[in-house]
């Protein structure tokens, strides 16, 4: 689905009471004999999958509306009482481009994890022993400290067996959008971007090791 037709209604926030998704701990430990306190949130490991479409020569990412990205950016004063006034902020404040990507299922590998959210997010049905590993790093240092491992995979256009977009009926709305190389190499050049370190570290990574040699 194309983001910019997105509606954002009706938004409020509050102390979260429970979560499939997130757990707030509390952290206590002695550290060079003095008595620490840290706090915490649980939260999932994930997988990342750089994507790369060799047919056309482009990148595939995604672009979804992240709730947390646009909380960020409505100042404090249009927040009260719990209502975030919508009417104000264009959804476009918390539509990111990222790579496919996903929580990691404990019951399966990690490239079985990546092979499904490359098919669920961008409708490449890729073989899993293509999805190259090629780093896991640490997200969320502070509060988080998960793990999130980076694959990389080529796909070709007859890889492509639906549109992809997320799970539509968990309510998931993913656009998929592929980047030309030039495109991708301006994008990383911008010093204001809608993406996480780890998108921008990906490209990077991209852009060194597998820039195609013309
Ligand atoms: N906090 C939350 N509250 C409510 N519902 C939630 C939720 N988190 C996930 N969900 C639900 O679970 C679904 C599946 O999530 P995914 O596995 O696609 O992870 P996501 O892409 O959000 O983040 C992945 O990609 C980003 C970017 O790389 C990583 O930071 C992240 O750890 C990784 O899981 C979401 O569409 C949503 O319905």
């Amino acid at each position: 689905m194309a983001m910019q037709n997105l509606l954002i209604e009706d938004m409020t926030v509050s102390p979260l009471k429970e979560s499939m998704f997130v757990r707030p701990l509390s952290l206590e430990f002695k550290m060079n004999g003095r008595r620490r306190k840290w706090d915490m949130i649980k939260v999932h490991d994930s997988v990342v999958i750089v994507i790369f479409n060799v047919t056309r020569q482009v990148l595939v990412f995604v672009k979804q509306f992240r709730p947390a990205i646009y909380f960020s950016s409505v100042p404090d004063q249009d927040k009260q009482n719990g209502k975030i006034d919508v009417s104000k902020y264009p959804p476009s404040l918390g539509i990111t481009l990222e790579f496919c990507a996903g929580i990691v299922d404990k019951s399966k590998s990690l490239a079985e994890t990546a092979k499904e959210e490359v098919l669920e997010e961008c409708g490449y049905d890729v073989p899993v022993e293509n999805l190259h590993k090629f780093k896991t790093a640490r997200a969320g240092v502070s509060t988080e400290g998960t793990h999130q491992t980076f694959f990389y995979v080529e796909v070709t256009d007859s890889m492509k067996v639906n549109q992809g977009g997320g799970l539509v009926d968990e309510g998931e709305v993913i656009e998929v959008v592929e980047m030309s190389i030039p495109e991708v190499q301006a994008y990383a050049e911008d010093t204001d971007n809608m993406s996480p370190p780890g998108f921008l570290f990906g490209l990077l990574w991209f852009l060194k090791n597998k820039l195609p040699k013309c």
